[in-house]
């Protein structure tokens, strides 16, 4: 397969709803789509997980289309690949950038899979036909708009609620949630907000018998998370501390997580998501797939990913409706009583919708 050209468009699409984290608010996404098209013109799309602001890591929207001009596909463009792993070696030079490495690396085995004929999932080794998911909510400016929120998102059947957290946003508002919704599969994800200095506060989140706490200590931290984890009994979930294989390793050697989020832009690509699975069905570790707001391509790619055997919690693959008035797939993913068909066509399984796209495209280029 030879990439012939490659085209990046820049996106501004408004979700619905502000998202509030520990680290700010966001409601406009920008971020990159990346079209990767072959010698007989077929198109294979990825997208670049990056928000505006390097808030969530040190990768953003415009460092990542820097990245991508400059480096990433004049490494592909006219190159001709045997498949899709092969972008690993041509990318290992260049340190970290994963979410511009994955978005490049996405749009190329969509294509590989529709050039084969295949749905990207069963490509990938996925097993499901249906994936089980779960929603993740921002922190809200009073509690009883969070309850609110809960009582929806339970009604439609979500197989697990995340709320996140912050510190003074954290004990009285799971306390709350648990007095009205006792047994719901509960989580709640911090974004690094909290210190060892913290281990009272984190401590006494055991009693609200959590499925797991997402990042709670700083980004990129292992050796503190498994301090911490010894002194929990709630599972240590990682999501900013997982960028590569040798990441999920050492936090698996060290004990610094019972549970990894996985999210495809950060470990740098599909490629690296696999093997990362599959070090954690070996070691017993259980895996679920992380959302970054994404419109339906990036989301499609989280779904074919999310059918390999050991992604065996509920992912953050909410419907389309979660966040956008309209998607740019069709037709847009549906979650019904918390659970998600995974598409059959070739590829992403999805079609694009071009008119959606160009309605919210910025800015964009061609590069042959
Ligand atoms: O629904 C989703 O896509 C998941 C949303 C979500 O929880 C997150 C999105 C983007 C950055 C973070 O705030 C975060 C997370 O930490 O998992
Ligand atoms: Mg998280």
């Amino acid at each position: 397969m030879k990439i012939d050209h490659v085209k990046l468009y820049k996106m501004n699409m408004r979700m619905r709803n502000p998202f509030t984290t520990s680290f700010g608010t966001e409601q406009d996404r920008l971020f990159l789509l990346v079209e990767a098209i072959d010698e007989h013109g077929l198109s294979g799309w990825g997208e670049c997980v990056t928000s505006e602001r390097p808030l969530y890591s040190e990768e953003f929207t415009e460092s990542s289309w820097y990245m991508l001009e400059k480096f990433l596909i004049p490494a592909v463009v006219k190159r001709e690949i045997q498949h899709p792993k092969d972008l690993q070696e041509l990318f290992a030079m260049y340190k970290r950038n994963n979410m511009a490495k994955s978005a490049l690396e996405a749009a190329v085995w969509d294509l590989y899979a529709k050039s084969k004929g295949v749905p990207l999932a069963k490509l990938l080794g996925g097993v499901r036909s249906k994936i089980q998911v779960g929603i993740s909510l921002g922190i809200e400016e009073n509690t009883d708009r969070l309850l609110e929120s809960i009582q929806e998102k339970v009604e439609e059947g979500y197989k697990r609620i995340k709320v996140k957290i912050k510190p003074g946003k954290d004990i009285d508002v799971l306390r709350e949630i648990r007095a009205n919704y006792p047994d719901i599969p509960l989580m709640a994800d911090a974004n690094s907000a909290y210190t060892l200095n913290d281990l009272a506060v984190l401590k006494a989140m055991d009693e609200f018998n959590l499925m797991m706490i997402e990042q709670p200590l700083t980004a990129g931290d292992l050796i503190d998370h498994a301090k911490l984890q010894k002194q929990l009994e709630t599972p240590v979930c990682l999501d900013e501390s997982i960028h590569s294989y040798e990441d999920a390793r050492q936090a698996i050697e060290l004990g610094s997580a019972r549970i990894i989020n996985m999210k495809v832009g950060r470990v740098g690509g599909l490629t690296q998501a696999k093997r990362i699975h599959d070090l954690c069905e070996k070691e017993n570790v259980p895996l679920w797939c992380g959302g970054m707001l994404e419109s339906g391509i990036g989301r499609a790619h989280n779904i074919a990913i999310t059918t390999l055997e050991n992604f065996n919690l509920p992912g953050d693959t909410a419907s389309s409706s979660r966040y956008w008035e309209k998607d740019i797939i069709e037709p847009e993913v549906i979650v019904e009583n918390g659970e998600l068909h995974v598409p059959e066509k070739p590829g992403i399984g999805f079609d694009i919708n071009m008119e959606e796209i160009e309605r919210n495209t910025v800015k964009n280029k061609a590069f042959q």
